[in-house]
């Protein structure tokens, strides 16, 4: 079986005078294991249900390689479906939920006892099919649900924020399986999550949802190094924002300073860049600027130093190394590496609350 590619175009669904989903439009490519990722409220499951056929656009087009699934049912569009909760049939053993969907297809019992045996050893539940479900813990729960998508080898998996109910450690270790699920079929895989930090670990290609509409698309890293928008810039956190004007391709913060070469059209913009690409002291570069700070603040945060250094009309914060000798009152070089810098017109909404 080959993967199958996702295809959005101009999608929109609205609940009376909810606008959920608008003018969405997205590839998710074949094979992917893509996160849907987005704040509350922004049409994330909506989107995933319309891809399952729970629900139909109101405008637009999905396809599956190609082929308008539009009218499709939704057991015949070949989707798992992995929910928030896991849904299990509470009356049925482990191995009985598992193989409920080869049943329903006429799978002979031989050979769904096979499939089910290897299934609940991929994740990871080998010995544990006469359970009944009652008797699982929430992880195992979930592993169940996912065995239970899996074992009838759809051609796109589906989960809507499958982990959100387990704690942080159980969490990571679920992402994990998750991957490896993925990697080792063809199954093209959406998983809706509200949580940057999870898309980033899980995923290989991020989908930003805001207000209803795709606001950034591309690997974790291009989110932090090269964000769409200044709202994908600030949904990806802590982030620096210096404002001032482009003129003739170049931007110039508002006291003067930088001179950054940007393709951003001329007018108040932003420069975007994160704490953890601003440099402290070192050797001129012509890859970066430099421009004269004070350090009015740095503070042990585990894995670096968070320094917060005043410039002439704004404070930034900086990440520094935990060996960086950096001392309150300090004056500093602070460097601008020009890769790690991304420039907006000012006049972009702001709001993603
Ligand atoms: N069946 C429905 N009836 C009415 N409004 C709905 C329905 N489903 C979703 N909505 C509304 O559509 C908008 C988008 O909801 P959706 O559940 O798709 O967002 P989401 O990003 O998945 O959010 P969450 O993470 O909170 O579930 C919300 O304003 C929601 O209240």
């Amino acid at each position: 079986m080959t993967a199958t590619a996702i295809t959005l175009r101009v999608v929109g669904k609205s609940f009376g005078d909810t606008v959920a989903v608008t003018r969405l439009s997205l590839d998710i490519a074949a094979g992917s294991l893509t996160a849907l990722l987005g704040p509350s409220g922004c049409g994330k499951s909506t989107t995933l249900s319309m891809l399952a056929g729970l629900t139909e656009p109101d405008t637009g087009y999905l396809q599956f390689d190609g082929d308008s699934i539009l009218g499709v049912p939704a057991e015949r569009r070949g989707v798992g479906l992995v929910f928030q909760k896991p849904l299990l049939f509470p009356h049925l053993s482990v191995a009985d939920n598992v193989g409920f969907g080869l049943r329903m297809r006429g799978v002979s019992a031989r050979s769904r006892a096979l499939r089910v045996t290897e299934m609940l050893d991929r994740v990871q539940l080998a010995g544990l099919g006469d359970r009944r479900v009652g008797e699982l813990s929430g992880g195992q729960e979930q592993r169940v649900a996912l065995a239970r998508a899996l074992v009838l080898e759809p051609k796109v998996l589906l989960l809507d924020e499958p982990f959100s109910q387990l704690d942080t450690a159980l969490r990571a270790r679920m992402r994990t399986l998750l991957r490896q699920l993925h990697d080792d079929s063809d199954v093209t895989t959406v998983f809706v999550t509200h949580d940057q930090a999870e898309a980033v670990e899980v995923a290989d290609t991020v989908a930003l949802m805001l207000d209803g509409t795709l606001a950034g698309h591309g690997t974790p890293e291009s989110f932090y190094t090269r964000p769409e928008s200044l709202a994908a810039a600030r949904f990806f956190g802590v982030t620096n924002e210096i404002s001032g004007h482009v003129r003739g391709a170049r931007f110039t913060a508002a006291d003067g300073t930088l001179g950054i070469p940007t393709d951003t059209s001329d007018g108040p913009a932003v420069l975007v860049i994160r704490p953890e690409a601003v440099r402290l002291g070192g050797v001129s570069d012509a890859q970066a600027r430099k421009v004269r700070g004070r350090v009015v603040g740095a503070q042990f945060a585990g894995s670096h130093l968070a320094v917060e250094v005043e410039l002439a009309d704004q404070r930034i914060r900086v990440h520094a190394p935990l060996d960086e000798p950096v001392t309150v009152g300090q004056d500093v070089d602070v460097r601008f590496p020009l890769a790690a810098c991304t420039v907006f017109a000012a006049d972009v909404p702001t709001d993603i609350a």
